[in-house]
């Protein structure tokens, strides 16, 4: 007699952080107003997963709370956290995949954070969700089973950290919030989308060609801090005074998100260069929502860095990371194109 043998389920652990997908409103039509600011207390994980028994058909699952909060809240101190834990789990032969659930807000940031940081070429896959759990026609239920079933799946190794909501697969290079509330929120800028899933199965079209996870030069497991970067918003009429401002906060770099291909009025210009004269670097980024900043022109002359195809929330986090291993212009620049 025979036995065929059913091939085991994967391991996958869901990492649980807050947002939406854990948040409760007072009744089926409150969409906007939810949550902790209504006095309603997030859901944990063990009712995330039990509203989605389906996920069994995919992984054997863990589940863990690590934080359960808004990710407008979320700071610095947790990304590590959430990295070093990220990195201790997927570290485990028993473990093939790994699901962060996550609020949308800040999910981009956290998605590409970890994109540059996490050790693995195991499927790491952050999900959240445009509606609460007690909302009508509540999106979290299906986002979460997909994200469970891509991270469960093979063909979804070494292809850096995605992000799945709304059937869409995403890089987390390419990936950015669009929309206040629509379920359709999330849109791949340069880059496009990896694939779609159907039937909670992957369809990959596209792969990441830029240095992530496993190709990472980036370690933050001896860090408990990161070096401060701002942001200064660019606009017509816009001047340098929070430029200066962020040097005067303890800013180690600047991501100037400027208009266009990087332009900026000529105040400030000065003060970057003020800035980049005590010591701080400069990234020179557009607001536009595509394309590159290639360093050319002003830019290259004052020994700027530019963004490339970055969004300067991204680059922000790049000059971060960046920063633990150099201030030299060039190195940077060089980190600025491969990533
Ligand atoms: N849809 C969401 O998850 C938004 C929420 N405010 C958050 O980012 O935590």
């Amino acid at each position: 007699q025979t036995q065929t043998q059913t091939p085991a389920k994967p391991n996958v652990v869901i990492l649980a952080t807050g947002g939406t997908i854990a948040s409760r409103g007072a009744d089926s039509l409150a969409l906007t107003d939810y949550g902790l600011s209504k006095g309603l207390k997030p859901v944990g994980i063990e009712a995330l997963v039990a509203a989605v028994p389906e996920i069994e058909k995919f992984a054997n699952i863990t589940g863990e709370q690590i934080f359960n909060v808004g990710s407008s809240k979320l700071g610095i101190d947790n990304w590590l956290t959430l990295a070093k834990r990220t990195n201790e789990i997927l570290a485990s032969k028993n473990v093939d995949g790994i699901v962060i659930t996550h609020g949308t807000d800040t999910l981009e940031e956290t998605a590409y954070f970890l994109n540059l940081v996490v050790k693995s070429a195991k499927p790491v896959v952050l999900v959240g969700s445009m509606r609460p759990s007690t909302g009508m026609s509540a999106d979290g239920p299906l986002n979460l089973v997909n994200a469970v079933a891509l991270a469960a799946s093979p063909a979804a190794r070494d292809k850096g950290v995605m992000v799945s909501m709304n059937e869409v697969i995403s890089s987390a290079f390419s990936v950015t919030k669009t929309n206040t509330t629509n379920v359709a929120t999330f849109k791949s800028l340069d880059g496009g989308d990896l694939g779609y899933m159907q039937k909670s199965t992957p369809f990959f079209v596209a792969q990441p060609l830029k240095r992530h996870t496993v190709h990472s030069e980036f370690d933050v497991s001896g860090l408990q801090k990161l070096p401060r970067v701002d942001i200064n918003y660019t606009t017509l009429g816009s001047d340098g005074v929070l430029v200066d401002a962020a040097v005067a906060a303890g800013a180690k770099g600047i991501v100037n998100a400027g208009v266009g291909h990087a332009n900026m009025p000529d105040v400030t210009m000065q003060s970057l260069k003020a800035a980049q004269q005590k010591g701080v670097a400069i990234v020179v980024g557009s607001r536009a929502m595509s394309g590159i900043v290639t360093p050319t022109g002003q830019f290259a002359e004052a020994g700027f860095v530019t963004s490339m195809m970055h969004t300067t929330q991204k680059a922000r986090i790049l000059l971060m990371l960046g920063l633990t291993r150099t201030n030299d212009p060039k190195e940077l620049q060089r980190i600025f194109e491969q990533y």
